[in-house]
């Protein structure tokens, strides 16, 4: 750590003194410990950075408030024109707590940890309200207590919080059937420069248009989210998971789209993951056990090699979990599905949050290693496949690609790659930039959006007119001018800075 280039701090002092007097010295760090450990987020241009010794990108300072001492410190920050960086877990794979724009007079971290607290449960409502620094095991445990779950489940879940899924529309990977974070949101309250919004009233609303899903993605760029009301459920007394088989990704996505459009919404799996052929033929190889080898002979003596891994999760009642279950059944073995078993299934729930530690190994060993995510419709998804995978083969050479399908809507599926290369020793970000630039530009062309989960941070938002367009650029910019009229919200993300 001693080695890492870190620029001397600078919060200038009278502005250090006020957040003092504010916060008390022990939530005002401006050590060397403190500021790397909110350096930056786990993007792959992140990591290499930093495991380069560049840490030119951390803050000045790192301020842990209570929730209540926010709008005095967002005043402070006005006043002192320091910029804030809303931290949660630190998990942005975009970018979005490590670009703060440094055109401001210093940069501060607002790591929201100490509001990690469960506000209230509404067992009538079946609702809960949460401090938004909790952190997916926090709000898991708090509500296991009281016999709910949230079923929010992404990969990063053991680090991110609450606030960070909501400000970036996270969807977890039982969200076909438990709903994305934005459906799952009710109510919340924001701090932000010129007040607090306190948005959402009720199962739902029709009192103009919905502030509460402006807010939800903001990413950091209007206010703080302090706290938000999320649906909860009991949790479910029976969990059934399996692996499947499917011939072809053609096959498999035909499945996937009878799944979603004849079984619909409550019917269908609340998991559902389709590997294409490379994606299951590393995880075969990866899991060398006997079973593993064993499936992968049953499959070969089927005419499969590797053919496409599936894992579906049913949860609920047993009734229902049997029906729905029976129900899918029919749909894969329809389109020439064979069954894995459920200790498949099992080892893919044991190991589904493992898979980021084997990062940290092939990073050691000198590879560029990458995810990118999207979304389109079942019309388009084929082609979009394939275009990707051309895009970075064509920007970096020899590649391996390995996708999935999961996240199910009426209309098509959300698509998860992960790219491993030789890293170029010489230049990997410019190396990476090149190529995430390219294969960003062919998702677009393709009808793919932007981002479906990881959101937009610094490294999509130059992109993010080719979405939404200028007039939605400027319904932003206009958004933003309101709430954050000094443009102090973590400069930077979401929006390019004004020139
Ligand atoms: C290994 C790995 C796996 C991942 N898997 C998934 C996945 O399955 N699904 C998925 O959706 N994402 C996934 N991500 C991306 C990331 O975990 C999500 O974007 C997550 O929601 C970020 O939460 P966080 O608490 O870490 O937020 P941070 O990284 O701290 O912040 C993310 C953004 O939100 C802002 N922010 C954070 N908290 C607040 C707040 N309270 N108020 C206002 N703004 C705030 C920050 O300023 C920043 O712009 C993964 C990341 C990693 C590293």
């Amino acid at each position: 750590m001693s080695e890492v280039r870190l620029p001397p701090s600078a919060l200038p002092a009278d502005t250090r003194r006020r957040f003092v007097e504010l916060l008390g010295a022990e939530h005002v760090r401006t050590d060397r410990a403190a500021r790397l450990a909110h350096a930056g987020g786990r993007s792959y241009l992140d990591l290499i950075r930093l495991r380069g010794g560049d840490a030119s990108g951390a803050p000045d300072a790192v301020l842990t408030p209570a929730a209540d001492e926010i709008p005095a410190v967002l005043a402070a920050c006005v006043d002192t024109d320091t910029a804030v960086v809303p931290y949660g877990g630190g998990t942005s794979v975009v970018g979005g707590v490590s670009g703060a724009d440094r055109g401001h007079a210093a940069v501060v971290a607002l790591d929201l940890s100490r509001l990690n607290r469960l506000v209230a449960l509404d067992e009538v409502a079946q609702t809960a309200t949460f401090g938004a620094g909790m952190r997916g095991p926090d709000v898991e445990r708090a509500l296991a207590h009281r016999g709910y779950t949230l079923g929010h489940f992404p990969q990063s879940y053991r680090y991110s919080t609450l606030g960070g899924w909501v400000a970036t529309r996270s969807a977890g990977q039982a969200s076909t059937g438990y709903g994305r974070i934005d459906e799952l949101v009710h109510a919340l309250r924001c701090v932000t420069p010129t007040g607090e919004l306190r948005l959402g009233r009720g199962p739902a609303s029709a009192a103009g248009p919905d502030l509460l899903a402006l807010v939800v993605g903001s990413e950091g760029a209007l206010g703080v989210i302090t706290e938000a009301t999320l649906t909860v459920r009991r949790i479910p007394p029976q969990q059934r998971y399996e692996g499947w088989s499917l011939p072809d990704l053609p096959a498999g996505l035909r499945a996937l789209r009878e799944m979603a459009q004849r079984l619909g919404p409550g019917l269908a799996p609340d998991v559902c993951r389709l590997s294409d052929p490379d994606e299951t033929r590393s995880t075969f190889l990866l899991s060398g056990s006997l079973p593993t080898r064993l499936v992968r002979g049953y499959l070969a003596a089927r005419g499969r090699n590797p053919g496409c891994l599936a894992i579906f999760g049913w949860e609920g009642e047993p009734g229902q979990v049997a029906f729905r279950h029976r129900a899918a059944t029919r749909v894969l073995r329809a389109h020439g599905g064979v069954s894995l078993g459920a200790a498949a299934g099992r080892s893919w729930l044991h190991g589904r949050f493992a898979a980021p530690n084997l990062r940290d190994t092939l990073l050691d060993h000198g590879l560029l290693v990458e995810t990118l995510e999207t979304a389109a419709g079942f019309g388009e998804l084929p082609q979009l496949y394939a275009r990707i995978r051309r895009s970075l083969r064509d920007s970096l050479g020899r590649v391996m690609v390995l996708s999935h399908v999961s996240h199910l809507y009426r209309g098509g599926a959300s698509l998860y790659v992960t790219v491993l290369a030789a890293r170029d020793p010489a230049d990997p970000v410019g190396q990476w930039t090149a190529a995430k630039r390219a294969v960003t530009e062919t998702i677009l062309a393709a009808g793919g959006t932007l981002t479906h989960h990881h959101a937009v941070g610094t490294d999509h938002r130059d992109f993010l007119g080719a979405e939404i367009g200028t007039a939605g650029l400027s319904v932003l910019r206009g958004v933003k001018a309101t709430l954050d009229p000094t443009g102090i919200m973590n400069p930077g993300t979401l929006l390019t800075p004004p020139s």
